[in-house]
């Protein structure tokens, strides 16, 4: 059985190499996305590749500075050539849960002002429907938290505060400081739908339902990899 691990570095060295001189890009958050950005700096370092690129989180801003790779803030970034990260499940149609790295708010920003969304993953992250694995990420501005607790419950879901190792760290906050939680829904039947309802809660920042966002998947199998 090929190792995971591999996997991952062949989706995201594919998605790296094929970028190109000139270019800005978005890099995503993750351990498959820092495999990207690994042979980003490695391209950088060799062929003298010569891009601008925008971090969605603080691991892949220290990543990028320990490989010399040329960052731009995102509060200066219009628009973006291209943008790659990973994903906890794909459906059939591309659509995304991610945000297991509480990194979902930034990067749907970043991956909004893509041209082409390019996602990279091993093939465990395929499924039927979201949320057959996943609860849905959220960040959540800290004084709405009971507010939108109760929002969320209303349509459907259970929602907890993502906390730290127990009894040692407190909640996870996210790198712009809000609180991370997860809900619950089970499967999703009508991911657009969810989409929007969530939209409309004030205070909930940002959630990890990507729909209709990413332009091409990468996806590493042992037999190889299959782009759709
Ligand atoms: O917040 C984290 C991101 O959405 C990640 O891109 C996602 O969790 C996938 O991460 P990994 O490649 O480590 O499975």
């Amino acid at each position: 059985m090929a190792d995971l691990n591999e996997l991952k570095k062949n989706a995201g060295i594919l998605a790296a190499n094929k970028i190109e001189s000139g270019m800005t890009v978005g890099l995503g958050t993750g351990s498959t996305a820092a495999y990207m950005v690994a042979r980003l700096g490695e391209r950088i370092q060799t062929e003298g590749l010569k891009i601008q690129a925008v971090s969605t989180s603080w691991s892949t801003t220290i990543q990028c500075r320990q490989l010399g790779i040329p960052l731009m803030d995102l509060g200066d970034a219009e628009h973006l050539d291209i943008a790659i990260d990973g994903a906890d499940e794909i459906d059939p149609q591309k659509n995304l849960i991610k945000g297991r790295g509480a990194a979902h708010l930034l990067e749907k920003i970043v991956a909004s002002m893509a041209d082409h969304y390019i996602i990279i993953a091993d093939d465990g992250k395929k499924v039927k429907q979201l949320g057959e694995k996943f609860a849905v990420p959220l960040e959540i501005l800290p004084n709405a938290i009971a507010s939108v607790t109760y929002k969320v419950h209303k349509l459907g879901a259970d929602l907890q505060i993502r906390m730290g190792a127990p009894g040692k760290d407190g909640p996870v906050i996210s790198d712009s400081g809000n609180l991370i939680a997860d809900a619950k829904f089970g499967t999703i039947n009508d991911p657009e739908k969810l989409d929007s309802e969530l939209n409309k809660i004030p205070g909930l920042l940002g959630h990890g339902l990507f729909i209709g966002m990413a332009n091409k998947v990468i996806l590493a199998t042992p037999n190889g990899i299959e782009e759709w």
